[in-house]
């Protein structure tokens, strides 16, 4: 089995690939640990940044797939020179095959050892790709290098701030402002500070590796090859940045808009639903009253108006995530360093 420049067309036509294959290429070293998993150590020594870049954590979300996969292959080819270790993920290739956002089970709720109590093709993924991490992270090569980890997705819904990120829960509430200006830079327009811990890959990397890890939606899900690539170039610049030169390219943090999550909605029985229309787009403000979900066993006010909803979706089973609720908050809210 080769390797060709094109990981997403390897990773799609070899789904299933256990054999670990190593290979050269023109900075540097490769290994495919399994499919979709590859990491790529660059010839320059001592790397300051070790990059965790993951895509397809949801098989449809194939805008970042593109994306990621088109930088991968310029660095493959030998046009961009890699400057930085790189563990390029393809989250869920059997997913993504299948043009379904997953299998068995939402992968990105799976993450911390959630997967110890799930069965099937994710709750198998989610441990390879956490084994993954953990063995590039803690690697001699990672010791004295800055971690990141970037998990691209698109969101299902139109949102009002197009590109937007979800900052891990952070007790402290310090926030690191380089990240943020990098987030800007991408071309991000909104960020969301958790306020407590999940069970996202994201998360997942801050919690337990001390990463700077971010969820980032990039827009909208499309299938493959509908997707404008247009609207990812200053993302894919910025990663370029950060891939060659190992540099966070910094924008002002002006024109970002800050929300903190205030609520995270359940869906506690069978009966659930939300009281929004199938088109409302993510970050749309209610009035305070507003009964935006209700079923047989509770229903949920909106505290106080201009309080939004983020990533709406009542179709999944009882006990999960049904939406974020956020509230808008000035920059002057938010400790930085
Ligand atoms: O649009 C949606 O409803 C989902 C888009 C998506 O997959 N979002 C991530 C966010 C993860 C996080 O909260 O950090 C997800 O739901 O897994
Ligand atoms: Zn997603």
């Amino acid at each position: 089995m080769i390797v060709n420049d094109d990981f997403l067309a390897h990773t799609l036509r070899y789904p299933e690939q256990s054999d670990v294959l190593d290979f050269a290429f023109p900075s540097g070293r490769a290994r495919v640990e399994g499919a979709g998993i590859l990491s790529l150590e660059p010839e320059v020594k001592r790397s300051n940044v070790s990059l965790v870049l993951s895509v397809g954590i949801h098989g449809n979300e194939t805008g970042p797939i593109e994306l990621a996969n088109g930088i991968v292959k310029s660095i493959l080819a030998g046009d961009l020179v890699l400057g930085v270790r790189l563990l390029f993920i393809i989250g869920n290739p059997r997913a993504a095959i299948q043009a379904q956002r997953f299998c068995d089970v939402n992968l990105n709720r799976l993450f911390c050892g959630s997967w110890q109590s799930q069965q099937g093709y994710e709750a198998q993924r989610a441990q390879q790709l956490e084994s993954s991490v953990k063995a590039f992270f803690d690697a001699p090569e990672a010791v004295a290098s800055q971690k990141f980890h970037y998990d691209l997705h698109t969101a299902i819904r139109g949102s009002v701030h197009e590109k937007f990120a979800v900052h891990p829960f952070v007790p402290e509430e310090i926030y690191q402002q380089c990240q943020l200006a990098f987030l800007a830079a991408c071309g991000i327009e909104a960020v969301l500070f958790s306020h407590q811990p999940t069970t996202t890959f994201s998360y997942h990397s801050f919690a337990l590796h001390n990463a700077q890890a971010f969820t980032i939606e990039l827009g909208k899900v499309r299938a493959f090859g509908e997707n404008d690539l247009s609207s990812f170039v200053r993302m894919e610049r910025a990663l370029t940045e950060l891939l060659v030169a190992g540099e966070l390219i910094q924008d002002s943090l002006s024109d970002l808009s800050l929300y903190k999550v205030v609520d995270s909605l359940t869906k506690d029985h069978e009966s659930y639903q939300l009281n929004i229309a199938d088109n409302l787009e993510n970050f749309t403000p209610f009035k305070q009253g507003f009964c935006l979900a209700e079923s047989l066993v509770q229903r949920y006010l909106v505290e106080q108006t201009g309080d939004a909803i983020v990533f709406p979706n009542s179709k999944l089973p009882v006990g999960q995530r049904a939406g974020l609720v956020v509230r808008a908050k000035p920059m002057s809210a938010f400790n930085f360093q």
